[in-house]
């Protein structure tokens, strides 16, 4: 027979404290469900642990004072093994809490099994509390709201996990301020839970507590409220702090990931493309070549050259010329394979890579699918294009040692190119000779520059009218060891297409300045002109160079003059434009070679900064016995005359030239018939000449001397 239940009141403030509690507690818990997510797994597992007794003690005290609160008419204590347990269930329930949590996603059945393992560890907790408490008589249980208590409690987790992964993707103070929500929410559903829990419970008006000697007294509640809030608040205040150290980390990791992958873009990727450059790309044969050694493969290497490129940038400028390229890399691209790589090593080069290359019929017809959709017509900037392609093969390993893989395949395309372009050959060994010469010679001239195997010959130019001397042209030779002197024409195009030509040209640069501060100091003030390549105009830094080796030889730099060929100085305008600019800012001369051989027009003549011309030596070898070179001429020197500027005459060989050029107003003249390219010595000499040595350095030439050959 059951006995009368007593009333049940409760300790308003009590109840108060515990919704706080149980909020804070919230609060923490979705700070902590953070943390278990970090990337460093040893973090998130000491996270875990740690956040789990953490929390479970946020929510078992929550659970303690919620007891607490009730007032009974007789003196109760809790039993400090049960009590122990209750704990031990609040600490479960929080690390499945925070493992579901640390998932990415959160699925259905995570969320099913999630919500009830945590229902079920919550109900233990609390209904264990409960147990701590010893009646005699025993506690009435009204079982439907311990099933509502529990329904509370499995709800209850349902919203506190779909809460953290809707938090999940909020910053900043929107974060700060749902999270505030969710807590105050998620403290409610959880006094919810406790309070229906504890209204399910009965006691009877003559119960006995057995465990009253046990845990129990006044100032037990207030003592929890204060450890837990304690434990709660040093866990925020480390979480916070190891929040915000890792999104340090993880913004200087970023960084660090963008700077690394700019640095990569810049060392192994085409600016303008995007494609691989030469360094990947040899990277890559150089890996690929391993593979094929290993499994016994082959490979294919494809040198695809544009046909009719340069007129379209002539035409329609660099920046039509450019976004050509980058079409032809776009449709290149398409045509691989994962395992390809396409390239990009010169100006309108590209070079393929395919590996595994079964047999030539099918590497065949992939040179011609190149050629295909690179001859397909494009549309650039208004401009209808419409380009071609030569393609040159060879494969790995029947075609040679793969150091020489890209030489025979430039070889092909040359000879694909001579047929008359858009078309593919294979490599043959009759196309290495020159071949095998140009990559001895690239050897060579490698160790050439690093033993200063070169010299500087001066050949004079001088005043058509006066004979006198009016400056020198330096040339470059090279000193081989075993073929003798070498010819420029034989080794610089070598340098200009293996990268060379920088370092060669700074010499020469160098030299050049070490000489005419040479003749200086001999009473000389001797003008040099300099020749320059198109990949020298194009270095950034060309300008600064040239200052420094003229601040380090303290000459003054009007003594310089920089040459630059007619079709080079044509080919990319703009470019040119700013590069004469940056040269004539620092006070030396630029002056026009080899002109009349490209198609300058007047007005970009007007606007660069130049102040020579020099008429192409094919124009003067014909003016004895052509009219037409006569007018030609004639009509330059004119031109050049009204725009302000000099003009030599370069390649003259006889008399009967000179007196022609002299009759046209020809400022200065150069060649054979004065004197051939010589070394500085015989030069100083040659300057000399009838004058008494040191005396005066302009050699007054009446009549033409036997030149001291080199
Ligand atoms: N980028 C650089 N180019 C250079 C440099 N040094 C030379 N060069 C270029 O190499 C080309 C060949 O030069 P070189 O063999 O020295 O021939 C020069 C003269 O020897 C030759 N010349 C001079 N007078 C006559 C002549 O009466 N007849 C005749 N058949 N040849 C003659 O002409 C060359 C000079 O030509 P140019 O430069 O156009 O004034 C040549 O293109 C050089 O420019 C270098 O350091 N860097």
């Amino acid at each position: 027979m059951q006995s009368a239940l007593v009333d049940i009141s409760y300790n308003q403030w009590l109840v108060a404290l515990s919704f706080v509690i149980a909020s804070f507690a919230s609060y923490v818990a979705l700070n902590l469900a953070k943390r278990v997510r970090s990337q460093d797994k040893s973090i998130a597992r000491a996270w875990l642990v740690g956040g789990s007794v953490v929390m479970g003690t946020g929510i078992w005290s929550m659970h303690f004072i919620g007891m607490s609160a009730v007032s009974l008419p007789f003196a109760v204590g809790f039993d400090y093994i049960i009590t122990a347990l209750s704990w031990v269930a609040a600490v479960a329930v929080s690390a499945v809490a925070l493992y579901v949590a640390g998932y990415s996603q959160l699925t259905i059945s995570r969320l099913t099994m999630g919500s009830l393992a945590m229902g079920a560890g919550i109900c233990t907790m609390h209904y264990t509390g409960m147990a701590s408490l010893d009646m005699a008589p025993g506690i009435q249980w009204d079982w439907f709201l311990i099933a509502v208590s529990a329904a509370i409690a499995v709800t209850a987790s349902a919203v506190a996990l779909l809460i953290f992964f809707m938090l999940r993707d909020l910053t900043g103070s929107a974060e700060r301020n749902w999270q505030l929500v969710a807590a105050l929410v998620m403290g409610a559903a959880i006094c919810g839970m406790h309070y229906t829990g504890m209204a399910a419970a009965g006691f009877s008006a003559n119960s006995v507590c057995l465990s009253a000697d046990q845990l129990s007294g006044d100032s037990l509640g207030l003592l929890v409220t204060v450890a837990s809030s304690i434990l709660l608040s040093i866990t925020m205040f480390t979480s916070t702090l190891d929040a915000r150290m890792q999104g340090k980390a993880e913004k200087l990791t970023a960084s660090l990931k963008a700077a690394n992958s700019e640095l990569q873009q810049i060392a192994f990727r085409d600016a303008l493309t995007g494609l691989p450059n030469r360094l990947l790309f040899d990277d890559r044969v150089n890996s690929a070549v391993e593979r094929c050694r290993r499994d016994g493969t082959s490979l294919a290497m494809l040198f695809i050259d544009l046909d009719g490129f340069k007129p379209v940038n002539d035409s329609f400028g660099h920046r039509v010329g450019d976004e050509v390229l980058r079409e032809i890399g776009r449709r290149l691209s398409l045509q691989l394979r994962a395992t390809d790589t396409v390239a990009r090593v010169g100006g309108d080069e590209f070079v393929l890579l395919r590996e595994g290359a079964a047999d030539s019929t099918a590497i065949a017809q992939m040179a011609q699918r190149l050629i295909d959709v690179i001859s397909e017509p494009m549309t650039e900037s208004g401009h209808d294009v419409r380009l071609s392609c030569s393609v040159g093969i060879a494969l790995y390993p029947s075609d040679g040692p793969h150091e020489e893989l890209m030489a025979h395949a430039d070889a092909a395309m040359y000879s694909a190119k001579r047929t008359g372009g858009s078309g593919y050959a294979f490599f043959e060994p009759h196309m290495n000779a020159g071949v095998r010469q140009q990559i001895e010679l690239q050897r060579d001239l490698r160790l050439a520059i690093e033993r200063r195997e070169f010299e500087l010959h001066y050949q004079p130019k001088v005043n058509a009218g006066t004979s006198l001397i009016t400056g020198v042209e330096a040339l470059v030779r090279w000193r081989h060891p075993t073929r003798g002197m070498l010819s420029p024409v034989l080794f610089i195009p070598v340098a200009e297409r293996f990268g060379l030509i920088g370092a060669l040209g700074s010499w020469v640069i160098d030299e050049a300045c070490r000489q005419v501060a040479a003749w200086s100091a001999q009473g000389m003030r001797m003008r040099v002109a300099i020749n320059l390549s198109v990949h020298q105009l194009r270095q950034d830094d060309l300008a600064k160079r040239i200052s420094a080796a003229i601040a380090q030889h303290k000459i003054d730099p009007v003594l310089l003059t920089f040459e630059i060929t007619e079709s080079v100085a044509m080919e990319d305008a703009e470019s040119t434009l700013q590069m004469f600019e940056d040269l004539s800012r620092i006070g030396v001369k630029l002056s026009i070679d080899d002109f009349g051989t490209g198609y300058s027009s007047l007005s970009y003549l007007r606007r660069l900064r130049v102040g020579e011309l020099k008429i192409d030596r094919s124009f003067v070898q014909d003016l004895e016995f052509s009219a037409d070179a006569r007018a030609i001429v004639e009509a330059v020197i004119g031109l050049a005359h009204v725009l302000g500027l000099k003009v030599v005459a370069e390649g003259v060989e006889t008399a009967a030239q000179r007196d022609v050029l002299t009759r046209l107003h020809c400022d200065d003249l150069q060649g054979y018939l004065f004197a051939k390219p010589m070394t500085p010595e015989m030069m100083t000499k040659w300057v000399e000449g009838d004058d008494a040595p040191g005396t005066s350095w302009l050699a007054k030439l009446a009549t033409t001397r036997p030149s001291p050959l080199t």
